[in-house]
């Protein structure tokens, strides 16, 4: 039995299978360039964030309908559920669908299907984050957030800044976060997976970003690691990940131990676990594997997650609980 989890870096999106992709191309009649499950499989030699990005936008094409994000989110959840994962912040991109015809209400009310039936179905708390694509104008951004509010409390409960991060400032981003704070939503931001320090401090000092995605490039600056210790900000951290883009050499060079040492309140996750070759306990049995992890480090990083998470007091001592009395097979 794997240790009880939360996950809290998971793109809804990068849960797309190879066979589902297939499987609902045939169904909504959208050509893909692949035949089969192996040739898109073999198209997952990524050399950097952006040679993943691409192939992530282009298969979310056949992805359509509310039934099609209602049945990527229960696949999800069935597989997080066999990994222990109790509590799920998930993401979505609601951009990535807008932008090729696909309304708001098609995403969300598809997603908040699954979603709901999540803690019958599947034993899983949930909440929804809407990332905003931070190589897209801040203005659309606002305009996406204006015509999510119906859904904010019940089902959004945070948003999120992801895409491309070199280049790709988080200051247009500024006002759609305060607004987000106003509206009581929580805030993540992606940011130090393969940008430097200031990537980190400006979603730190600029949009109030209370978790930081990635943030394994903090090390580089003793000062940033200062504050994120002193802060407890969490950093979700996703090995497979960090690995599959190039952003480490190899797992075995992968800073996550160091970051623990430091005093960082790190936890581990899968951010799009179809494209990087695993679910969360993937990557908890792969830092133990390559790094050596011993059983009390693991447990450590699954009590993180639920304090990291954006739960009740009242639910996050009962999943504490669960993981202090957690037997290690
Ligand atoms: N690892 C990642 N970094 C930035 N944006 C993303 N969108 C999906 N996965 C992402
Ligand atoms: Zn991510």
């Amino acid at each position: 039995m794997p240790v009880p989890k939360a996950e809290l870096h998971l793109h809804i999106e990068g849960t797309l299978e190879p066979e589902a992709a297939l499987a609902l191309a045939a169904r909504n009649g959208v050509d893909l360039p692949f035949a089969s499950a192996e040739e898109i499989r073999a198209a997952y030699s990524f050399t950097d964030l952006g040679s993943f990005l691409d192939l992530y936008y282009a298969l979310m094409a056949v992805l359509r309908t509310e039934r099609d994000f209602t049945e990527l989110a229960d696949a999800y959840l069935a597989r997080a559920a066999a990994q222990g994962v109790r509590h799920a912040e998930i993401f979505v991109d609601p951009q990535a669908h807008l932008t090729r015809g696909v309304a708001l209400d098609t995403v969300l009310d598809g997603l908040g299907a699954a979603l709901a039936a999540a803690p019958e179905r599947h034993g899983i708390t949930t909440q929804l984050i809407i990332c905003f694509l931070r190589d897209r104008p801040g203005a659309e951004a606002l305009e996406v957030f204006e015509a999510a509010r119906p859904w904010f409390g019940t089902l959004v409960t945070g948003v999120g800044l992801d895409s491309t991060e070199v280049g790709c400032p988080a200051a247009p981003f500024a006002e759609v976060f305060g607004r987000a704070r106003d509206a009581g939503l929580r805030r993540v931001a992606h940011a130090g997976e393969e940008g430097p320090p200031p990537y980190v401090w400006e979603v730190l000092d600029v949009l109030g970003a209370e978790r930081v995605d990635h943030g394994i490039r903090s090390l580089e600056d003793p000062e940033l690691v200062a504050r994120l210790a002193r802060d407890r900000v969490p950093l979700t951290v996703c090995p497979l990940s960090n690995v599959r883009l190039r952003t480490v050499p190899d797992l075995a060079a992968h800073p996550l131990p160091r970051m623990l040492d430091a005093g960082l309140l790190v936890t581990v996750n899968s951010d799009d676990p179809s494209y990087f070759g695993g679910y969360v306990e993937d990557n908890f049995a792969a830092v133990r594997a390559e790094l050596g992890l011993d059983d009390e480090t693991l447990r450590l990083l699954a009590a993180n997650s639920f304090h990291a998470a954006f739960l009740p007091e009242d639910e996050r001592a009962a999943h504490l609980r669960a993981v202090a009395a957690h037997r290690f097979g």
